[in-house]
């Protein structure tokens, strides 16, 4: 979905919460009488199964959701998580069925194995997730322990885990939900490695839902969010499956043993490319959602008075509330834009890929690494702002504000965590700096590390500003480089060099993150705007004005020292940014509005179309257990008897 669709006209929504007759959330069964933070673990988990099950019973009538449907489909993809978080505070069990389970088949399986599980998948008669992660290992996959030995003679994979810490540990729905998965495994072939390969197995009987024979299973306990995602371990005892059960896309077994490579062994991490990918636009949701809650909060309390003889303001005429809320409504816009372009990146590619054409995986693995890493740490970073900017109202589980900031730290960690996904971006960078000093082309986004041109005089524009992240990012690269080399040159080896370097290169790669987010904003804005009403265009522009300026005050230091910015630019860019503020204030409120996103999706006492802050705060109140009766039981067992010194 566009940046325009995004602002002005989303066609799955009427506009801000004018319930549709036939629409999936006019289904009251699908809320909770009892706000899920008084279940218990066990009830959460129950209760999330019972909505799941009519949840996605409704998605297939009300978006054709079956087969033939496309998973891939981002605006599909989009909607599915955006109707999720009316029916889930946190996300479902089955987040990994559609998110990893049915992609990893999708893209690692040959056109056979996707015609029948991919039906089987897309139909939900079996439920799926995506095993890779260890007890012992996440980040390092080479280290995985699992182990998947072929047998010629019974034409059989022997799965194994031979130590505790190669259980399985993390996956989503693998406690209990789950009945097959995608397992990561090291695959040997009489005796011989051949690295990480996928294989889709059963888990569970299809009909008593009981572990198989050799398969232990389990839930790992109660975590800081997510907490309706049953993430699970597994073990599997000698557990065979057929051979037909690796999924052979890229390498293949053959039924004697022979093992046929594929195009490159990096192919297996196709899956988590694409969650990569995904991810960006999850975190523009999740942004839009608490910037919405922040924002119309914000309008509805009053509190103190800015002159003496006023009445109370609204909090978001105070200047400091507007600098902290308004880069989270430019922040949605950024990251939605960068995912709608990282996307089509990603599909171009994956075409390309398609007929053999390798040459531009490199870039896509570190676009995706680093877009995925700045997204949910800017995120995760302003949904927690959102809640501070609520004050004491933020604090309460029914803002949604804790939740939220929940769904949006847990992906600083998954899919890749962000310090390692970071390193991984540099290491394409340093990579490009080599090639480009041996005058070698470089791809196009990582192009400008080679501009060779002197620092040119600052300009507080956007193109200035753009120009001068791109010369921090050279700088810093080039630092990198230059600290490596000598290192190199005074005998230590390149690895302690580069791990002695890793403060730096983290802070190269994020460099070059900001450098291509704020440059890919601001030229899709452009072009997109021009297609929009001068009035809507123009508070685009603002927007991205503001998003360039903020980042620009925020990295101050690395401008002043790779750039030729100085003092009296710094103070004509904090001007910029006040008088940014000013100007769209009278157009907060529209714009979080144009976000569309209904009540029901973001479920918060504080960020209501209506603006009841207040009566709902109360009626939530009232739906805490402790109050459904005047005295508790523990008064008569407990209080009584200690205020009476008899306890
Ligand atoms: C908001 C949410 C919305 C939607 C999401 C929906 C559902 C999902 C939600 C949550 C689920 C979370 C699930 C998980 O967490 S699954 C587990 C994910 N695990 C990881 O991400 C592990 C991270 N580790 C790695 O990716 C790798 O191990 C590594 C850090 C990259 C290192 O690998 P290694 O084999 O040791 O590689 P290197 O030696 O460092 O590099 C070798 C070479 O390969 C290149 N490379 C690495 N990865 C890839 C890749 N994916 N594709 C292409 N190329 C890759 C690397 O750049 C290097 O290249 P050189 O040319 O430099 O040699
Ligand atoms: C909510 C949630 C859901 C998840 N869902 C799934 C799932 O469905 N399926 C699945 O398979 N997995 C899943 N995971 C696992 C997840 O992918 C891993 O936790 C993640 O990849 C990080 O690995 P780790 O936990 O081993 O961290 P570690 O790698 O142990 O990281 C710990 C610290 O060590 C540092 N570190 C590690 N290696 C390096 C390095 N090379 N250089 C510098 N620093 C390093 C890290 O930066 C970090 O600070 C999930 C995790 C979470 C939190």
């Amino acid at each position: 979905m566009g940046l325009v669709d995004q602002l002005v006209n989303q066609p799955h929504y009427t506009l801000v919460n004018q319930p549709r007759e036939n629409d999936i959330l006019s289904h009251k069964e699908l809320f909770d009488s009892i706000p899920e933070e008084y279940l218990s673990h066990k009830e959460k988990y129950e209760n999330a199964i019972r909505k799941t099950v009519l949840y996605y019973r409704l998605m297939q009538k009300y978006q054709n959701y079956k087969e033939g449907s496309t998973i891939l489909d981002e605006t599909r993809a989009n909607y599915r998580n955006l109707v999720s978080f009316a029916v889930f505070k946190d996300y479902p069990p089955l987040m990994l069925h559609n998110g990893m389970f049915i992609p990893a088949i999708a893209g690692q399986g040959t056109p056979e194995q996707q015609k029948h599980w991919l039906k089987r998948a897309k139909n939900m008669e079996i439920l799926g997730t995506y095993a890779q992660t260890e007890l012992g290992h996440g980040t390092f996959i080479r280290g995985l322990e699992t182990t998947a030995e072929y047998d010629p003679s019974t034409e059989e994979f022997v799965l194994h885990s031979p130590t505790l810490t190669s259980y399985k540990w993390w996956p989503g729905g693998l406690g209990h939900t789950v009945n097959y998965c995608v397992v990561m495994a090291q695959l040997y072939i009489r005796g011989r490695h051949h690295g990480m390969q996928p294989f889709l197995v059963q888990l569970r009987d299809e009909a008593t839902h009981m572990p198989l024979p050799g398969v232990k299973l389990g839930e790992i306990g109660a975590k800081l969010g997510l907490s309706t995602v049953n993430n699970g371990f597994l073990a599997f005892e000698h557990h065979r499956i057929p051979r037909d059960r690796m999924l052979m896309k890229n390498a293949q077994v053959l039924k004697d043993g022979t093992f046929v490579a594929g195009p490159s062994s990096k192919l297996a991490y196709g899956t988590m490319i694409y969650v990569r990918v995904i991810i960006v636009n999850g975190m523009a949701n999740l942004m839009a959602k608490a910037a919405t809650i922040a924002v119309r909060y914000s309008a509805v309390r009053r509190q103190s008075q800015i002159k003496p003889s006023e009445p109370e303001c609204q909090i978001l005429d105070y200047v400091t509330q507007q600098h902290k809320l308004l880069i989270c409504i430019a922040t949605s816009l950024a990251f939605s834009t960068c995912a709608r372009w990282l996307w089509d990146v990603y599909t171009g590619v994956m075409g390309q890929m398609e007929s053999g054409n390798m040459d531009h995986l490199p870039e896509l693995h570190a676009l995706a690494c680093s877009l995925k890493v700045v997204s949910t740490m800017d995120v995760s970073g302003l949904v927690e702002r959102c809640r501070l900017a609520c004050g004491g109202h933020g604090f309460m589980h029914s803002s949604n504000l804790p939740y939220t900031y929940g769904l949006a730290t847990a992906a600083c960690t998954y899919e890749g965590e962000n310090t390692v996904l970071l390193l991984q971006t540099a290491r394409s960078l340093v990579k490009a700096w080599q090639k480009g000093s041996k005058g070698k082309p470089l791809s196009p986004t990582e192009a400008y590390l080679m501009d060779k041109s002197p620092v040119p005089k600052w300009e507080n524009t956007l193109d200035g500003i753009i120009a001068g992240f791109r010369r921090v990012s050279a700088g810093k690269v080039q630092d990198c480089v230059s600290k490596i080399d000598k290192l190199v040159k005074m005998g230590t080896s390149y690895e302690d060099a580069w791990n002695q370097t890793s403060v730096r290169l983290v802070a190269a790669s994020e460099a070059h993150s900001r450098a291509v987010i704020l440059a890919t904003f601001r030229s899709e804005v452009s072009r997109a705007a021009a297609a929009l009403s001068p009035p809507l265009s123009r508070v685009l522009h603002q927007l991205v004005h503001l998003y360039c300026v903020y980042w620009a005050l925020e990295r101050l230091g690395d401008l002043l020292l790779y750039t030729s910015i100085a003092e009296r630019d710094v103070q004509e860019l904090q001007q910029q940014y006040e008088d940014l503020l000013q100007k769209i204030r009278p157009n907060a409120v529209g714009l979080v509005d144009a976000f569309d996103l209904r009540d029901e999706i973001l479920n918060s006492t504080l960020g209501a179309y209506d603006g009841r802050v207040y009566e709902r705060l109360m009626e939530e109140a009232l739906k805490s257990p402790l109050n459904a009766e005047p005295v508790n039981q523990s008064f008569h067992q407990y209080l009584k008897p200690f205020m009476h010194g008899k306890l």
